[in-house]
């Protein structure tokens, strides 16, 4: 019953299996000795029973008083355990999946991220974790206590008088196959609702990140009317569904009630045809007045697994996702990096195509081509960032696909063009490059990446924290701390992706001189729109509808009239633009 396929339907862990199973066993023990109050009401009907008839006194009136006194003490005692299984011990669950989650999302490779965007991971580690949370706490133990816990009183009513008991149980099976019918209803409800839900956290994000587009544009207006619309639908929707579940479940609540009818009906009938005493009788009107409790309340946590099945399953979802992994041991002969017949494409987008070429170690090597020719994408395969469809590509005679991302990324420094800083001082956003650096260090590298000037000027210097992904900083700023990192790091291979892009003439020339040191005896792939800062380079590939179409030092490139190169060179020098 707990098995493996216990444990995904509900997203649960190994520690949240065992609470269900606890809390289960509780509420069972809850549920028996509920129903063992009724013996204690049956007994003192016995001796009422000698009292009218015989006019004794009332016998066992102490015995009673005693198993009150017991029947009291052991259910507060084992509702404090079912809370303490159920409840209390949920929020460490939710701790356990989130955390599980966040692992798993960070071996992923960098193309998952691509099919989900943000607004649709965060509500599935916030808003999905919460609605099974609900389930955890609420539903679970509760709902399989009451299958086991009915089915022994059903079995003990049963042997006691099975005429009486079908006439109070008839309507359950029938409510459970009513809300069993209306599952699939529920479930595609649940995930229309899902849907609108994620439309509009996506349209509300969008709207909040790109609010000073939205000013400099004047859409205020339109894009307030779309958010507004798109909150309506939601609430429409979840109203729709909401009414659905409702429905559903009282209809099967009513159907399961009408056994206290037929239970009157059939027991009324049976005694007057002298076949069972009034006792027998009362003792099923006393039982009809309990047993619908834990299904009435099951209904209700029926329905509510059915809808949370559609977060279970997205939960389930990113578990299942293949991440990055591979040994832990990276010890590669040198750090030449070869590309050998690889393709790579976006979806069905096809980006690179056979491409073969070698990035020596102790040289630059540059990467060229019109825009969109799949140079950032190379460079993201060289970190596998991303994984190649075809061919292979080798870091010291090593298949980089074979080795785990975290191990393989520790011997590369990379700065690319989308800059990504944290919420924190200036300081440990450069500490980031190098675990557990001194300041002298960091304050080294800030220095030698040009960044002591301006961040000085700071309120609290380098302790000033610079907002989300470094918000308080310019363009250049931020490059220039990302490079301070790189220069910390100080990894065999080297990674720039329009490194000094955001920087001008004057910061840009102090900040090259940083780079050579960085860029020494390493193993260096540049990629600039500007072909006058890898006019240095050893080697340089031009990239061309995802292929090498040529492949040189400068000079020799240069030298070849008809080369892409060539052409490309001439366009900038002609007429100064340098993006081609
Ligand atoms: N995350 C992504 N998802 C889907 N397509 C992408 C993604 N990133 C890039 N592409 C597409 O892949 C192609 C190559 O992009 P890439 O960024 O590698 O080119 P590039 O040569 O570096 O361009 P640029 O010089 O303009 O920066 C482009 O057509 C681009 O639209």
């Amino acid at each position: 019953m707990f098995g493996e396929k216990f444990q995904r339907k509900y997203a649960l862990t190994d520690l949240g299996v065992k609470n269900a199973k606890q809390g289960t066993l509780w509420t069972v023990i809850v549920n028996l000795i509920t129903m063992a109050g009724i013996c204690i009401i049956y007994l003192m009907m016995m001796n009422f029973n000698d009292v009218l008839i015989k006019h004794a006194y009332l016998k066992g009136t102490g015995m009673i008083l005693l198993l009150t006194i017991v029947y009291f003490i052991l259910s507060l005692f084992t509702h404090m355990q079912q809370y303490k299984a159920t409840y209390g011990t949920v929020y460490k669950e939710v701790k356990g999946v989130r955390i599980r989650l966040a692992e798993h999302l960070r071996k992923l490779p960098l193309g998952y991220f691509g099919k989900r965007d943000l607004a649709d991971l965060t509500e599935t580690i916030m808003g999905d974790v919460s609605r099974m949370e609900h389930v955890w706490s609420h539903v679970i133990g509760y709902l399989y206590g009451a299958y086991i816990s009915t089915a022994i009183i059903a079995v003990i009513m049963l042997l006691y008088d099975w005429r009486l008991t079908i006439a109070c149980l008839w309507g359950v099976p029938v409510a459970f196959a009513l809300l069993f019918g209306g599952r699939r209803l529920q479930e595609k409800n649940a995930k229309i609702t899902k849907k609108y839900t994620l439309d509009m956290a996506d349209c509300m994000q969008e709207t909040i990140e790109t609010i000073s587009q939205i000013h400099a544009t004047g859409r205020q207006e339109d894009c307030l009317n779309e958010l507004y619309d798109k909150i309506d639908l939601h609430e429409k929707k979840v109203v729709k569904s909401e009414l659905i579940s409702g429905l559903i479940i009282n209809a099967a609540s009513i159907i399961m009630r009408l056994g206290v009818a037929t239970t009157i009906l059939a027991g009324a009938t049976l005694i007057v045809s002298g076949r069972i005493d009034f006792l027998v009788f009362a003792v099923f009107l006393l039982v009809i007045t309990r047993i619908y409790a834990p299904f009435d309340q099951s209904l209700q946590l029926i329905a509510e697994m059915f809808i949370s099945q559609v977060s279970a399953n997205r939960l389930m979802e990113i578990e299942d996702s293949q991440v990055a992994d591979g040994k832990n041991s990276f010890q590669p002969n040198g750090h030449d990096i070869v590309f050998r017949h690889v393709e790579f494409g976006y979806d069905d987008h096809p980006v690179l195509k056979d491409v073969s070429f070698t990035a020596k170690e102790g040289e630059v090597t540059a990467l060229v081509g019109p825009s969109g020719s799949g140079k950032s994408t190379l460079a993201k395969l060289a970190a596998r960032l991303w994984e190649v469809q075809k061919g292979t590509i080798e870091v010291g005679g090593e298949d980089i696909s074979k080795v785990d991302p975290e191990v393989l990324l520790r011997d590369y420094s990379m700065v690319f063009q989308d800059v990504v800083l944290f919420d924190d001082t200036v300081m440990e956003n450069i500490r980031l490059g190098k675990r557990g650096a001194t300041d002298e260090e960091v304050l080294r590298a800030a220095a030698a990446a040009n960044c002591d000037e301006f961040v000085r000027c700071m309120p609290q210097g380098y302790q000033t924290r610079i907002g989300e992904n470094g918000a308080r900083l310019s363009g250049g700023e931020r490059q220039r701390i990302s490079i301070a990192r790189a220069l910390l790091k100080d990894a065999p291979i080297v990674l720039l992706d329009e490194a000094t892009a955001s920087l001008d003439v004057e910061n840009e020339s102090k900040v090259q001189g940083a780079l050579s040191e960085l860029l020494n005896q390493k193993t260096v792939l540049v990629i600039a729109h500007r072909l006058r800062t890898v006019e240095a380079a050893d080697k340089i590939i031009v990239l061309a509808d995802g292929k090498v179409r040529e492949e040189g030092r400068p000079d020799e490139l240069m030298k070849q009239k008809e080369s892409l190169y060539n052409k490309m060179l001439q366009l900038q020098n002609t007429s100064g633009i340098v993006g081609v």
